[in-house]
């Protein structure tokens, strides 16, 4: 861009200081610095209770912090609720797809484009079946109802209805959990199609060490409350700490080296 660009063009896609968050009397997150460049994949990990989900669901406004300040492109996440404009630049992912079981695959997807663009149902759903074969998904599964599909294939119906309303950033939430190996793979390959096809910015919440080093720019890890470390994969296992090393280090962080080095 001419003259490096307007300001907004430099920022983070993701900004996040200072965020205390508590909840039933705990304190998750103390004093938590954060920055997603934009167009990254970047990966949080963090030990089973650590935050992560919280984390996430604070940045997409569904919780409020105590303390600190959001911001998504610049836009703090305060005025989330007033700022239809935000709220319309962000998808997620829930853990579970959390698709509504009494409406097919179709009006799910549908749904958000009828609320937040205003078109007819008609409408809403050709737009739903485009974004539906996005993901590959195909085409027979949009007028079935989620019970009726493979754990893949929710995963993908749900990363569709993400999608609907043209995301700049995408927040994901464990996206390969209880899907077998080779859906898992399919689905990391979709990501990183889709972010490079869509100039995506991606915040991936998991557990998934295949997913990390198939698609993850950079890796922050979580720990005692804040964002300990963040970095390329290779940086971030080198931190002497003692989740980390286990993490990284240990039986299954050395699998997924492996069947990574090998691709
Ligand atoms: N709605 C809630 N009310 C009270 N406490 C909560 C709530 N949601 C989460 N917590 C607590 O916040 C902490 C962090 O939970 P969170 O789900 O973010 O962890 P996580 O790192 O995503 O864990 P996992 O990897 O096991 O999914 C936990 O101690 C959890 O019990």
């Amino acid at each position: 861009m001419v003259n490096g660009g307007n300001r907004t063009d430099t920022l983070p896609a993701i900004r996040v200081r200072g965020l205390v968050t508590r909840l039933g009397g705990q304190t998750i997150h103390d004093g938590l610095d954060l920055d997603v460049r934009r167009g990254e994949v970047l990966g949080l990990v963090g030990g089973s209770g650590s935050g992560k989900s919280v984390l996430l669901r604070t940045l997409v406004g569904l919780l409020r912090p105590a303390e600190g300040h959001i911001q998504i492109h610049g836009q703090s996440i305060d005025r989330l609720g007033q700022a239809a404009g935000l709220e319309r630049r962000i998808g997620v992912l829930f853990q579970h797809g959390a698709l509504y079981s009494s409406l097919t695959i179709t009006e799910n997807v549908a749904l958000a484009l009828i609320e937040h663009a205003g078109l007819t149902r008609a409408e809403a759903e050709d737009l739903a079946r485009v974004k539906l074969a996005l993901t590959g998904l195909d085409p027979a599964a949009g007028p079935r109802y989620p019970a009726e599909l493979s754990g893949g294939m929710v995963k993908r119906a749900a990363l569709a209805r993400a999608l609907s309303l043209c995301p700049e950033v995408l927040f994901l939430d464990e996206p390969t959990a209880g899907l077998d190996p080779i859906s898992a793979a399919a689905f990391d390959r979709l990501l990183v199609t889709l972010r490079d096809a869509l100039n995506l910015t991606v915040f991936l919440v998991t557990h998934d060490l295949d997913t990390l080093y198939a698609t993850c720019d950079r890796v922050a890890v979580l720990a005692h409350k804040q964002v300990l470390a963040t970095g390329t994969l290779e940086e971030v296992s080198a931190i002497d700490d003692d989740w980390v090393q286990a993490y990284f280090h240990g039986e299954r962080g050395r699998a997924a080296r492996s069947t990574q080095e090998n691709r």
